[in-house]
Order: structure tokens, then sequence, then C-alpha cells
């Protein structure tokens, strides 16, 4: 089937979270973002809790196209509670993760062209037994995919970057760090560079983890047992990989000129440069999968949600890219 006549499936994310509202605005603004029609899967009750547009709640995701000209089509996930924007709830991160299930499953069965994941709330997931470290990984197992061999990458207009772990604390991601790690990262980076944004010989600068990229080892020795063999094995594969490099003088707007992606170390690293420079408009997109998944880079903002003063840009990025993506692949 054609990516033209199939649209994007966007789950609703925490129906307390500015998932809803992002998504209903993205809907009101659809010809100025330039946005494909798409499908939402979550909770009817929660857009229009915050979003006074019209929905067309479908049956069917075939029903999504024509819909979408005249209301926000929605797949309904109906979970027990009414969720109150800004207060989280045992039912909302079951709807949450129900509709994640569900708009990944149109993209699996090809119903759905790609999907794009609205924001969930760890802490709730955690909560209700979700024992992936978010949706990144849960998406992958679902394609089938080692966790391994997936990348979360953080992509804005003038800087990607890849974390080599994701979510885990800070102690251990230092300890879980393994030449073999980093080296399945960056290929997974290196490929997805290729695959995905049409890169055909991508640059990749590798992150040192300790402060000057460890000082040559007198300040920490995981770039010189870790980080080195992984770049040394990268670049045997023909890969153009430089690094390690030291965090702190590797985002600047000349460094940035020098690579396609950086291969960041930990959570943080990757993403503060990236939300310091795109909070605006930053996608977060899985590489590695067999669908196309994207999610805007920001969370659930309890702490604004129904209050109208969620920026929708973010999400129509995300939407974008996830077309623009699944285009590409099947060109
Ligand atoms: N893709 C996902 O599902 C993500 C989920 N999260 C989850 O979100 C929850 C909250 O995380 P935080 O660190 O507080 O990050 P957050 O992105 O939810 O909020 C950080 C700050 O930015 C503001 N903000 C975020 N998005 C905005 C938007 N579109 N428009 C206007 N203001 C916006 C918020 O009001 C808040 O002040 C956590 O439970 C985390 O697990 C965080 C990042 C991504
Ligand atoms: N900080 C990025 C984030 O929380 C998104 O992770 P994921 O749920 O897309 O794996």
């Amino acid at each position: 089937m054609s990516t033209m006549i199939r649209p994007l499936a966007v789950s609703l994310g925490d129906p307390a979270g500015i998932g809803p509202e992002v998504v209903g605005k993205c809907w009101d603004h659809r010809q100025q973002f330039g946005l494909m029609p798409f499908v939402a899967v979550g909770n009817p009750r929660s857009l229009a809790a915050v979003w006074d547009g019209p929905i067309a709640v479908i049956d069917d995701p075939s029903e999504a196209l024509q819909a979408f000209h005249d209301g926000l089509p929605v797949l309904a996930i109906n979970s027990s509670d009414t969720d109150l924007p800004g207060h989280p709830s045992v039912a909302g991160a079951h709807c949450s993760l129900d509709a994640l299930e569900l708009a990944v499953g149109l993209a699996r069965s090809g119903s759905a062209a790609a999907v794009v994941t609205g924001p969930v709330s760890k802490q709730q997931l955690y909560g209700i037994g979700f024992s992936h470290p978010g949706q990144t990984e849960f998406v992958a197992e679902r394609c089938g995919i080692s966790p391994g061999n997936v990348a979360m990458m953080l992509a804005g207009p003038s800087l990607r970057t890849v974390p080599v772990t994701t979510h885990v604390p800070l102690r251990r991601a230092a300890e879980m760090l393994t030449p073999g790690l980093i080296e399945m990262r960056g290929r997974a980076a290196l490929r997805g560079l290729q695959r995905t944004f049409g890169i055909a010989d991508p640059r990749l600068a590798v992150a040192g983890l300790n402060p000057h990229a460890g000082e040559g080892g007198t300040l920490g020795t995981e770039e010189l047992d870790c980080i080195m063999p992984a770049i040394d094995a990268l670049r045997a594969e023909g890969w153009r990989v430089t690094g390690p490099h030291p965090a702190d003088t590797m985002f600047h707007a000349a460094a940035r000129g020098q690579y396609d992606a950086a291969l960041c170390m930990y959570h943080d690293q990757a993403l503060i440069p990236l939300k310091a420079l795109h909070f605006e408009e930053g996608v977060n997109i899985t590489l590695g999968l067999p669908i196309v998944r994207t999610a805007p880079d920001h969370g659930t903002a309890f702490d604004i949600a129904g209050q109208d003063r969620a920026d929708p840009r973010a999400m129509a990025a995300a939407i974008n890219m996830a077309g623009d993506c699944a285009r590409n692949r099947a060109a």
C-alpha cells in the first residue's frame, strides 16, 4: 500500500499531560505546519477536556483520511476514569500504554504509514509494571529488535544526538558502557543517518565520558578502555568516526558543522545540548526499526496541562519527520 494513502498514527500519551492539547493544536494548524493526515489514538474525552475542535471517532484506520478534513479522527481507547489535566492517575497510565500499543500495532500492520508517540510519564508507567526503560525499547521489542540494536536520536535543525545509555541512573550509565554497546549504538546511528536521513557517507562524532575526554587517562579510563576500541571497530568497517571528543567543546556552532550526529555516553549529555538549542522543534526518532517512530522531544508537562499554554511545534515537527521518513522508505 502506498504511503500517500495511509495516515500516521499519533498516540495521545498520558491523558493528563499536554499530549492531547498539542495533537489537537496540530490538527488546527495542519495547513500552516504542512501536516499529512493523521489519526489520534487515545481517549477522546482527554482531547475534549482541553481542545474544542471537532473530533471524529472512527472504528477503523481506513476511515481516517476522509474524516481528517472535517475533524480530528480518533481511534478510541476508553479508560474507566476521566482524567483531569495535570492530575495523572493509574487509569491514565493504562490508557497511555494501551494507546501506545495500538498505535505501534497500526504501524507494524501497515494500517498506518508511521507512528508518532505522545508524551508518557515514565514514573506513571513504571507504577503499573511497565518494564522497559522508555517507549523506545517498548517499540523495539514489539518490532522484534534487540534494544541494543536501536538508537534513540534527538534531532533538531542544527544538531542530532544519540545517547548510548538512556533511562538509567547516572552511576549505572557509566557501569554499562562497553566497547560492544558503544559500537552497536554507533552503527545504528550511522545506518540510521543513511537510511532515514539520506546521508550517504555520514560523519559521527563520539563524545568522551569524563572531563576533557579523560585527559589521557588521568581523569578516567573509559575513553581508553571502551570508547576508543569502539571507534576503532567502526572505522575498520569504513565509517567516518571521530573522537573521543571532550563533551564540553563539541556542541558549539563551528564544532557542530563537523559531524552529522554526536554519539553521547548518557542521557543528559545528549539531551541538554539538543533541548538548549531546539526545545521548540526537537524530535525523538528511533533508528534501527522496521517501522518509522518519532516523538516530540518534550515530556508530559503536567505543570501546564489544561491551561492552553502547550506549544505544538515539536509535535508538528515529529509528525512531519515521521511523514518524510515514511515517504523516504517507500521511495
Ligand atoms: N517522549 C516522552 O514520552 C517523554 C516523556 N517525558 C516524561 O515527561 C515527564 C515530565 O518530564 P519533565 O522533565 O518535566 O519534562 P517536560 O518536557 O514535561 O517539561 C519540562 C518543562 O518544559 C515545559 N514544556 C514542555 N513541553 C512544552 C510545550 N510543548 N509547550 C510549552 N511548555 C512545555 C513544561 O511546562 C516544563 O516546565 C516525565 O515523567 C518524563 O518521563 C519526558 C521527555 C520525553
Ligand atoms: N528523554 C527522552 C524520553 O524520555 C523519551 O524516551 P522514549 O519514551 O521515547 O524512549
